[in-house]
């Protein structure tokens, strides 16, 4: 307070004392000017005015030079004869077009300065202009300075030396007196050389030439000069070049991959390459070895957003130390996981980067605070680098080979049963033609003119009923076409064969994210579909109507596309085995919930609890793609490849992960909305995080495939279903009923319904395949899916003594003694597996002697002692 006091009353208690009052009217004088002045430079508008002036000047100039080129003769005359007052202020004529000021100038510029070279000057004026108006450096001053004067400097000695000792002054006074200067002391040869070597030198410098010879080595521009920490290299003599080091890094068994030198693994020293000598790590001064980990990462764009201000920059360049190495700053985080299996190579890397410091554009580019070109990026599959693709011959053709040949009397007799039939009601045809497809023929149909469209759609089911055929659909109009459609089936059908349509070359270069490989139109052309784009399928159809069969023809597509680092399924199997032979690949391809036994679910409880995982997971990665500023898994999975995302941020390869459902109308039926809404939500949201999802039902009744989860799958699939109605509520659309079943389907996708005969994969095909990639080496375990603790759950909540784990009190000890809530700690000390302690854990939390679960960090003990547990326990009991 008193501080405060003698602070404030200080001025007032002294000022009196020591100075009289001051004259305001004088004060006012003094002051005001000065801050005007301040004022007056500092704003904008005397840049831009400035601005302005310099770039009239610089036009000026440059209209002045450029006439005084063509009337220098006779205006020369002139300025030599009158004085300069004449000049300005008599009536003399000149044939400048700026007048006696251009006249005057230009001269001065031309005769007594610098010759042609003058016109350096209007650039100057020019650069200064525009960097007022703009208000910012578009152009480095100091930087146009220096070149501006060498150019004057070179130009007009050099237009002095080559044209100079004519009338017209080519290099000006000054490139004459350079000029004379210089061939009075080298002579006209030595000038001329020195002309020479001064321009290449310039030339070399600014634009850096690569002179190759064929058979030699490459050489990096320029020996450099020392500007890193010093660290270790490859053996090497003392103060080579960097290109040497280079050289003698390869010859010491590295090799270089993407600007890295790799050594190659120790275990495996390569035949040719046993009698170099073995590599020595030295430290030389002029190159940093970064730790590949560090030299490969990159860390997040984010950090780089705020650039230098160019203006420390200009303060460096002034200083031009000439050409520096540039050596990349190593990024605080270290890189993506670089798999560290045995035998494989290690890298050491160095980066090596010429540059010069008073090249614009490039310390603009490399400055050290710009992430550096990757050096290697991160390859997901190197987990599992010798992982093999199934081959196509795991898989049957089932005589699909066969070109499809329709009966011409089968389809004579069609054509003449529907014109029939057609007349039977009245309706006439233009014109009627047919397309054989692989399970039905599609007729086209013209009808004649005042035919309506709608009659014949009226009269769907009698027409059928007419051509007594089953499956008989009638697709009045064909849309875009104006036709009418009637498909009938094939008395012989042809199969086809999943193996065909994997061969083709649709499949084969497909750059899809997710391929799938669905079946044949009716033209017999192939339907691939990418389920990313999808980006769910919904699959109904009665039982034994092919939806099995679809299935593992969309698991099996995939698996022949995609490597177990891309992809990962999570298989809900209620019937418990349509999808037990996926369990081969668990791990390889499958994911699960953590501490589960069994990746292939089949129980309602661990369906719940998945789907809420795959829930988490959803948000997990929504949240590093936020992080990561992606919108989605494509540009995030490209960003962390690129190895711009940092592993211990949590960022991570993600996989596509596809869950697929085999009876969902089983799941409705027992758990309800607990099924439902995690499914819709993940319906709604999953396909940007590249979680997509297959639900197929026999029974597609309103009450299992409900409004919400119809909304979230625009691309349904319908093999032959019992009802129209259930072909309404799949498709929207009836139809689906008059299919002919083995696998004759109708896909709604993209607004557009196709029939297609779904490609065949029989069971032991799978099996093939199954075993082909189960065979190989997958990783330790299948892919964990984040855990999740249901509230609802009553295990290891209040639980009666008799739900309590015999091993309980045992357990409880252990962790209390330990004190330590760590799950592997009970699985080690009790010989459990992860479930039961697990279990017992939960256990110990319901009875208040554990916290709860902290992810990957043990948990907190809540009891210290052991009498504490005893009193405890006594209490239970
Ligand atoms: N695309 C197809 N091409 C040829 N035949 C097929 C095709 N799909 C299925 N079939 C035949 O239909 C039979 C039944 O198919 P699938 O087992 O897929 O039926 P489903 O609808 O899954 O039956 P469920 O619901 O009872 O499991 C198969 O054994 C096969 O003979």
């Amino acid at each position: 307070m008193s501080k405060n006091k003698l602070k404030t009353e200080k001025p007032e208690s002294k000022k009196p004392p020591k100075s009289p009052a001051p004259n305001p009217d004088v004060l006012k004088k003094d002051k005001e000017p000065e801050v005007k002045v301040k004022e007056l430079v500092k704003d904008e508008r005397t840049h831009k005015v400035l601005g302005v002036f310099f770039l009239l000047l610089s036009v000026y100039c440059f209209i002045a030079f450029t006439s005084y080129l063509f009337t220098w003769e006779d205006d020369q005359d002139k300025i030599f004869h009158y004085s300069t007052r004449e000049l300005f202020f008599g009536d003399v004529k000149v044939d400048n077009l700026l007048g006696r000021l251009g006249a005057y100038v230009s001269h001065n510029f031309f005769f007594y300065g610098v010759g042609i070279a003058a016109y350096l000057f209007c650039y100057f004026f020019f650069i200064i202009g525009v960097n007022f108006i703009v208000g910012r450096r578009v152009f480095r001053i100091w930087r146009s300075i220096k070149y501006i004067l060498f150019g004057v400097l070179f130009i007009s000695m050099t237009m002095a030396f080559a044209i100079g000792g004519g009338d017209f002054p080519w290099g000006g006074a000054l490139g004459d007196a350079l000029n004379k200067w210089t061939t009075g002391f080298v002579g006209k040869t030595g000038t001329a050389l020195l002309l020479l070597v001064v321009g290449f030198s310039w030339l070399i410098w600014k634009f850096n030439f690569d002179f190759k010879w064929p058979e030699k080595k490459i050489k990096l521009p320029k020996p450099v000069p020392a500007a890193a920490p010093v660290a270790p290299v490859m053996q090497t003599t003392a103060a080579t070049p960097a290109a040497t080091a280079k050289e003698d890094a390869r010859k010491n068994g590295l090799r270089e991959e993407g600007g890295v030198m790799v050594i190659p693994p120790h275990a495996e020293p390569e035949e040719d390459e046993e009698d170099l000598p073995p590599m020595q790590l030295v430290e030389r001064e002029d190159i940093t070895v970064i730790p590949s980990a560090h030299a490969a990462y990159l860390p997040p764009e984010p950090a780089y957003e705020n650039e230098p201000p160019v203006e420390e920059e200009e303060e460096e360049e002034e200083e031009d130390p000439g050409p520096l190495l540039y050596i990349e700053e190593m990024p605080e985080q270290p890189l993506a996981p670089v798999s560290k299996k045995k035998g494989e190579p290690v890298e050491v890397a160095f980066e090596i980067k010429p540059t010069y410091q008073d090249e614009e554009d490039e310390v603009e580019e490399i400055a050290p605070t710009r992430p550096v070109e990757p050096v290697d990026p991160y390859d997901p599959s190197l987990d599992l680098r010798d992982y093999k693709f199934p081959t196509l011959d795991l898989l049957e053709n089932h005589n699909a080979d066969k070109v499809i040949v329709q009966d011409t009397a089968e389809l004579e007799k069609n054509k003449n049963q529907i014109i029939d039939t057609l007349k039977n009601y009245d309706i006439s045809i233009q014109k009627i033609s047919a397309t054989v497809g692989p399970t039905v023929t599609l007729y086209e149909i013209v009808p004649a003119a005042g035919v309506r469209i709608s009659r014949i759609k009226n009269l769907e089911d009698d027409i059928a009923l007419s051509l007594s055929a089953l499956g008989i659909r009638i697709i009045a109009p064909i849309p875009g076409k104006g036709t009418i459609g009637i498909e009938v089936p094939n008395v012989k059908k042809t199969i086809v064969s999943l193996k065909n349509m994997l061969a083709s070359e649709k499949f084969q270069t497909s750059t899809m994210d997710l391929p799938i490989a669905i079946g044949k139109k009716i033209d017999n052309e192939n339907f691939i579909a990418d389920l990313a784009k999808m980006p769910h399928l919904l699959m109904a159809g009665a039982t034994g109507q092919g939806k099995s069969v679809g299935i593992n023809t969309l698991l099996v597509s995939l698996l022949y596309k995609k490597h177990p680092s891309q992809l990962k399924f999570v298989l809900v199997d209620p019937k418990k085995v349509e999808l037990s032979l996926y369990k081969l690949i668990e791990k390889h391809f499958l994911a699960k919930l953590p501490g589960e036994d069994d990746a292939i679910i089949t129980d309602t409880k661990k369906v719940i609890h998945t789907l809420n995982a795959l829930c988490i997971e959803m948000d997990l990665r929504y949240d590093l793609l936020k992080e990561a500023g992606t919108r989605n898994i494509r540009e995030y999975n490209g960003k962390f490849t690129q190895r711009r995302l940092n592993p211990l941020k949590g960022h991570r390869y993600l996989p596509f992960i596809v869950l697929v459902v085999d009876e969902f109308a089983d799941l409705i039926m027992t758990a309800g909305k607990e099924v439902e809404m995690p499914i819709a939500r993940l319906a709604q949201l999953a396909r940007a995080v590249g979680i997509h999802l297959i639900i197929a039902t026999q029974r597609p009744s309103v009450n299992i495939i409900t409004g919400t989860i119809k909304a979230n799958f625009p691309a349904r699939v319908a093999f032959k279903v019992s009802s129209k109605i259930d072909s309404r509520t799949i498709l929207d659309i009836g139809g689906a009923e008059q299919l002919i079943g083995q696998g004759d389907m109708l896909v709604s996708f993209n607004g557009e319904l196709v029939r297609l005969q779904c490609a065949f994969v029989d069971t032991p095909e799978v099996e093939n395949v199954a075993e082909f990639i189960g065979n190989q080496k997958g990783y330790p375990d299948a892919f964990l899916l984040p855990e999740y603790v249901d509230d609802k759950d009553p295990d290891g909540r209040e639980l009666s003594i008799a739900d309590r784990d015999p091993l309980f009190e045992e357990a409880a000890q252990v962790i209390v003694t330990t004190q330590q809530g760590s799950t592997s700690l009970l699985q080690r000390r009790m010989k459990l597996g992860y479930n039961r302690a697990g279990r017992l854990m939960d256990q110990l939390e319901a009875a208040n002697i554990v916290g709860p679960n902290m992810g990957s960090k043990a948990r907190d003990v809540l009891v210290k002692t052991e009498s504490e547990l005893n009193e405890i326990l006594n209490n239970l009991l």
